[in-house]
């Protein structure tokens, strides 16, 4: 047994018999940050090779790179306790064409005081606890950034309590205030998920993210598309679909967009962005294992292969326990939780490959570079933009916007005539 295996074998042991530290983390899989690294210290090298490759893909037919970081950004992460990880997207080399690479990051945080904890308190500690995750980011040289949704405040949605309005702040708020001086400071890109205020129209309150341009200047803002009204995410109580369309900002390092949480689970919003250009569409979510962790690898890396985009999917992490007890009309008992936020935060690429993913449990931030030349290249070889037929689909659409549609049924003539 080489020492790489030998290793393994005693993680295998030491996880078998650990059942107390399993339970200890809260949030792990059989006691590992993620699936990833539980596959890699459990399975044999070349199993695991081949393992990765099927989940995984390959990029430029290789398995994903890492990439080197400044040892800074790790002194940073072992100081204030979160994962990080690096990765580097390729394309093939052009003749027409210089490589386009942009180091992009996704910041993953748990909520840092109880949700008792006053307001002011709680924003302070979230700033405070998300700062050296930023300035780890501005040490590695990123160039766009994006937070998790609504990361200025814990997801008390579900309670259906009006008491966290107050969370709500302008688009050029409290948080995006923070954000501008870090851009600048990192000449960086940042994408920023806020409960808005619309402080012009009313007060009424948006889920939007604001996008910071690099010198600190508000490029626009996006609201999101499609609210759920699912298990305990409450959201429509508080806010309404948004406004905004599917804007596209075209920023110094990339066109980006911003698919908000819940819209993940429609392809048209993913395409319309795609339609709008996007080069990268950043998905910024807060998302409960019961509900949706089986949906979580799949849904964005499809819109990356469908769109020939890349795709940046950030969720929260840590459970989240709030004062009063709530139902939300499922027959569930009353529970003062959300469940768990299971982070896991990762990058697609148009290509089909992907980046593992971020601890399960911990604050983190996941880096990668990517050549946007990706983007085209990978049209012009799969062609999904000249064989999509959209004619054809805008023509299903405005039928069946019609009220007096009828779905396009050709029934057996023998079947009825059979029961
Ligand atoms: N924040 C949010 O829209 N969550 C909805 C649940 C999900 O889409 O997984």
């Amino acid at each position: 047994m080489d020492d790489g295996e030998s290793k393994k074998e005693s993680r295998r042991r030491e996880i078998e018999g650990g059942e107390e530290e399993i339970g200890a983390k809260q949030g792990s899989i059989c006691g590992f940050e993620s699936l990833h690294s539980l596959l890699q210290s459990s399975l044999k090298t070349e199993t695991f090779q081949e393992v990765s490759r099927l989940l995984l893909g390959l990029n430029c037919g290789k398995p994903l790179q890492q990439l080197d970081l400044p040892d800074v950004s790790s002194a940073l992460a072992l100081e204030h306790d979160f994962d990080i990880q690096s990765y580097t997207f390729q394309a093939e080399k052009e003749s027409t064409r210089e490589p386009r690479i942009v180091r992009v990051g996704l910041i993953q945080n748990s909520i840092s005081l109880p949700t008792t904890a006053s307001i002011l308190d709680q924003k302070k500690a979230l700033i405070e606890r998300v700062k050296p995750l930023i300035d780890a980011a501005g040490a590695c040289g990123v160039n766009i950034l994006c937070l998790q949704e609504a990361w200025m405040m814990p997801f008390a949605f579900c309670t259906r309590e009006k008491k966290w309005c107050e969370f709500a702040e302008p688009i050029d708020g409290e948080s995006t205030r923070f954000l501008q001086e870090l851009a600048q400071k990192f000449n960086m890109v940042i994408v920023n998920p806020i409960l808005e205020r619309d402080v012009n129209h009313g007060d009424v309150l948006w889920n939007t993210a604001v996008i910071i341009g690099n010198h600190g200047n508000i490029i626009g803002k996006h609201r999101k598309n499609h609210i759920p009204r699912v298990g305990d995410f409450n959201e429509s109580t508080y806010y309404m679909e948004g406004n905004t369309g599917h804007p596209v900002f075209e920023t110094v390092f990339g066109k980006i967009g911003v698919n908000i949480c819940y819209g993940r689970h429609h392809p048209l919003n993913w395409l319309a962005f795609g339609l709008n250009g996007a080069e990268i569409v950043f998905n910024p979510s807060a998302t409960v294992g019961e509900l949706s962790e089986p949906m979580w690898p799949i849904e964005a890396r499809n819109a990356a292969i469908a769109n020939s985009y890349f795709v940046g999917s950030i969720n929260r992490v840590g459970t989240e326990v709030f004062p009063n007890p709530f139902t939300s009309g499922d027959g569930k008992p009353q529970h003062a939780d959300f469940g768990h936020f299971y982070g896991s935060s990762y990058f697609s690429a148009p290509d089909a490959s992907c980046s593992p993913s971020l601890s399960r449990y911990r604050s983190g931030l996941l880096i990668s570079d990517m050549d946007l030349n990706l983007c085209r290249q990978l049209k012009d070889k799969w062609g999904f933009r000249m064989t999509s037929r959209y004619d054809m689909y805008a023509n299903t659409l405005s039928q069946y916007l019609d009220p007096d549609f009828t779905p396009q049924i050709i029934t057996d003539p023998l079947f009825h005539k059979q029961s």
